[in-house]
């Protein structure tokens, strides 16, 4: 028995709530990460199922689970249980390790190496809960409008109405948790409701990289051919995910042709725009961008405000305007951020039974606010990465061009794009005075190599641990 905890129903009779949420959790992250962190947990429910304890194999796992999954995955025991569930991590005891993944794999050929690591398919231990895989959740009704996705929202409506005419194939990018995924949800969501006989697919990228080598395996590219180029609406997510897979390329050009020929309309997201895609071919990369790429931008101020009011009327729970404004002034990097926010102070006030205001808002997310004081600010990426590469503090300002001093400089606006909440102008007006393009510029050349050079990658980590503190 796991220290400290009350008495725990047996582990076949836990795993339903659980089951339920690891369904839903199937549904919303990207496989590999699925197939990491959560389907090796183990769970352990107490007698009132007021507590789920989750068991990891390590702390490191431990902490990773915690940071990332912790609060959603809160949340959705909640949404199944209809009521507060306290989730508990434990480590697992050694006599009894945790599941973990299949046996290591032999990568005998090409094929079998596109298999995402540590993947078996989703499926063998999910069931799809629909043929199109959409989660009717995510709807455009349910996606709040802002200056940040209006253009995308735009777009995507479009295709919904009208699919295979315009902006085929709409393309649409941005950072992580801005909304990518719930978008092209939508898409399908409505043309399905337009017409529900349409053959609608919802798949993220590394599934499609699976259904390519199972059908290798099995060989049976007559079935997978028939699956993907009889559809009329193809949804892929995080197509970035097929850098560097030959065979899945090649299928997915050959279902592109064979989709845009009989104008299906293709939907993909990514985390860049199409030239910015690395290690996938030319000939798919201009294909991406011949339709509309557009992008979603973190939402600003008013929409985050609109986007927790909107969410807490959801989950039947009022959020006073001024709280809105306060948590969103305080959590702006991405609306999943924001979700996990909400959710903390919603369960902070059920458990406390107190109304949502400033001063609860503050308690709930007292460990939050406290990272925010500590905000790396441009000034301290300066100095950092002067210090790491040994140049003087002023050469971030000073015009000087030689490459010693040029690429530690590129190299601390990428990381003040990136650690800090500044826009390109403001980055450039803080080194000197540049163009907001040279940022740009430098965000993206850094960007790029650092998925190459593991070298640079190896630096460019240190850099953000020392400056994450
Ligand atoms: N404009 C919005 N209105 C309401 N909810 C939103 C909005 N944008 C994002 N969300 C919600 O935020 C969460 C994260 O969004 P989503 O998963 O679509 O992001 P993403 O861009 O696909 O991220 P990733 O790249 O990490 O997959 C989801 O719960 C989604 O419903």
């Amino acid at each position: 028995m796991i220290e400290g905890l009350s008495p725990m129903t047996t582990d076949s009779e836990a795993p339903s709530l659980w089951q339920a949420c690891v369904d839903l959790l199937a549904q919303e992250i990207p496989q590999q990460q699925f197939n990491t962190w959560i389907r090796p947990l183990a769970a352990q429910v107490s007698d009132d199922g007021g507590k789920l304890t989750l068991q990891v194999a390590n702390r490191f796992k431990m902490d990773w689970v915690r940071a990332q999954y912790a609060a959603r995955i809160t949340a959705l025991l909640e949404a199944v249980q209809g009521r507060p569930v306290v989730l508990e991590l434990a480590l697992a005891p050694r006599e009894a390790p945790v599941r973990t993944s299949p046996a290591p794999r032999t990568m005998q050929d090409q094929v079998l190496s596109e298999l995402p690591d540590v993947a078996t398919p989703v499926e063998a231990a999910v069931p799809a809960p629909n043929r199109s895989r959409l989660n009717p959740q995510l709807t455009f009704t349910t996606l709040v409008e802002g200056s940040a996705n209006r253009m995308a929202r735009a777009a995507a409506m479009h295709v919904a109405g009208s699919p295979g005419q315009l902006y085929n194939p709409l393309f649409i990018y941005g950072g992580v948790g801005l909304g990518k995924t719930h978008l092209v949800h939508a898409i399908g969501n409505q043309m399905l409701a337009d017409k529900p006989q349409a053959k609608v697919l919802y798949i993220h990228a590394e599934q499609f990289v699976t259904d390519v080598v199972k059908s290798y395996q099995r060989k049976t590219f007559d079935e997978f051919k028939q699956r993907y180029h009889s559809l009329d609406l193809l949804l892929i997510d995080d197509v970035q995910f097929i850098a560097g897979k030959e065979r899945t390329q090649e299928e997915f050009f050959n279902a592109f042709e064979a989709l845009l020929a009989k104008k299906s309309h293709i939907v993909m997201t990514s985390d860049t725009y199409p030239k910015g895609l690395t290690d996938i071919h030319e000939r798919l990369v201009s294909r991406f961008d011949s339709g509309l790429a557009v992008a979603i931008e973190p939402p600003e101020l008013e929409m985050r405000v609109a986007i927790l009011i909107n969410k807490a009327a959801a989950e039947g729970a009022e959020m006073p305007e001024e709280v809105a404004f306060f948590v969103a002034k305080n959590v702006r990097s991405n609306v999943r951020e924001l979700e996990g926010a909400l959710r903390k102070i919603l369960a902070y006030s059920r458990f406390n039974q107190k109304d949502v205001s400033i001063q609860l808002a503050r308690d709930a997310l007292k460990d939050l606010l406290s990272i925010q004081n500590r905000q790396i600010s441009v000034e301290n990426i300066q100095k950092t990465v002067a210090d790491y590469y040994k140049i003087k503090v002023a050469d971030m300002y000073s015009k000087k061009r030689p490459a010693s001093i040029a690429r530690p400089r590129q190299i601390a606006m990428f990381l003040a794009k990136e650690l800090t909440q500044k826009s390109l102008p403001e980055i450039g007006e803080l080194f000197g005075g540049r163009d907001h393009t040279t940022v740009l510029h430098a965000v993206r050349k850094i960007a790029a190599e650092r998925q190459k050079v593991s070298e640079l990658n190896q630096q460019l980590h240190v850099l953000e641990q020392t400056l994450k503190g």
